[in-house]
């Protein structure tokens, strides 16, 4: 669907190239949420903007269904632009036009007719729930609610594509949560691809499918959201996952003295277990750790959800006979759970 290939982008500063954009391949699968997160300053900006050529990339490609936009000419790639809709931190909002003049704003430069701009603003209205808002002007409106207009009006012309630049990053926290429940519910109806730019891992977390870390104008990172959460590789990523995660062994933890009492048989072992899906539903554990009589105290723990996959991650103080212990480790990797022995 959006394939960006050999990606670079030089800003002239003072007559000197500043790479902003590296060198960025990436695929972006029709349908799917796509999240880029970074620092301030990674190219996260440059990056979605150079996906409807906002900015024109120094070298590379950005083809959106098999287009290379950056071989299209003006009136070409003006066409394009529009399956391409996008929203912004700030919203962009023109202030002296209504709410209902902002979103029919798009239709009129498509010279669109009357009656199907009418019908079509009244659509947008009530798929963002703004209809008594019609008439009202961006500064009699909440932050929540001019975004609302911003994803109404990026809407209008039927795009392929939603980018949405820091989107939720003027927002508090529960007004975030609305607006990407909206972007998930779009997304669930239409089948709209979106790509969304954030520093905020819990963004990530709420909408989005798969996840690209970008670091000084490259993706060092990238994979299924739940594999990037749970099995996170660079350094940057393991911080943004612990912006929210709480998935960190405490150090304590580490170093405490086993609670557990112990025979002169018996062994302690520490374990980490990982389990994602439907499986996190199931008793397996306490039924496997039952059934080879191993005791079990649970040290640390996190339950929560990604977009629509619940997964957990327990820390476990395991005892029993060596053999039991093996045998429960065994069966619980047997059984889906991903198993990590600590100590
Ligand atoms: N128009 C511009 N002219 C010159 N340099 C620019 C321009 N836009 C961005 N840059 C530089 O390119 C680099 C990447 O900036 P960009 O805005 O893409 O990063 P970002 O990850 O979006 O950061 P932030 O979250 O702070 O917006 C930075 O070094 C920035 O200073």
């Amino acid at each position: 669907m959006i394939k960006l290939q050999n990606l670079r982008k030089d800003y002239l500063v003072k007559k000197k190239a500043i790479t902003a954009i590296k060198r960025v391949d990436l695929t972006i699968e029709k349908g799917e949420i796509f999240g880029i997160i970074g620092h301030s300053g990674a190219g996260k900006s440059t990056l979605i903007r150079c996906i409807n050529l906002l900015e024109r990339p120094t070298e590379g490609s950005v083809e959106i269904d098999g287009v290379d936009l950056t071989q299209l000419g003006a009136r070409d790639l003006q066409k394009a632009r529009q399956s391409i809709g996008m929203i912004f931190q700030h919203f962009n909002l023109l202030s002296s036009a209504t709410v209902y003049e902002n979103i029919a704003f798009p239709l009129r430069l498509t010279k669109k007719p009357k009656a199907e701009i009418d019908r079509k603003v009244n659509e947008l209205l009530d798929l963002v729930g703004l209809t008594k808002h019609a008439t009202n002007y961006p500064a009699q409106l909440s932050g929540g609610q001019k975004q609302r207009v911003g994803i109404a009006r990026a809407l209008a012309n039927d795009p392929k594509v939603l980018l949405c630049d820091e989107a939720t990053s003027a927002l508090d926290p529960l007004t975030t949560q609305s607006i990407l429940r909206l972007l998930a519910d779009i997304n669930k109806k239409t089948g709209i691809t979106i790509v969304l730019i954030t520093h905020e891992m819990g963004v990530i977390q709420e909408v989005c499918d798969r996840v690209a870390v970008i670091d000084g104008g490259e993706i060092v990172e990238e994979g299924a959201v739940v594999e990037v959460f749970l099995r996170p590789q660079q350094q940057i990523t393991k911080e943004f996952v612990a912006q929210v995660g709480h998935f960190e062994v405490p150090e304590e933890l580490l170093n405490q003295h086993f609670a557990l009492p112990i025979s002169s048989q018996q062994q302690h072992r520490m374990v980490q277990v990982s389990f994602l899906g439907d499986v996190a539903f199931q008793p397996i554990m306490f039924e496997v750790l039952q059934q080879a009589s191993v005791q079990f105290n649970i040290l640390h723990g996190t339950i929560s959800r990604m977009k629509d996959t619940p997964y957990g991650r327990l820390v476990l103080e395991l005892t029993g006979d060596r053999s039991d212990l093996d045998r429960a480790v065994t069966t619980l990797l047997s059984r889906g759970l991903d198993v990590e022995v600590i100590e």
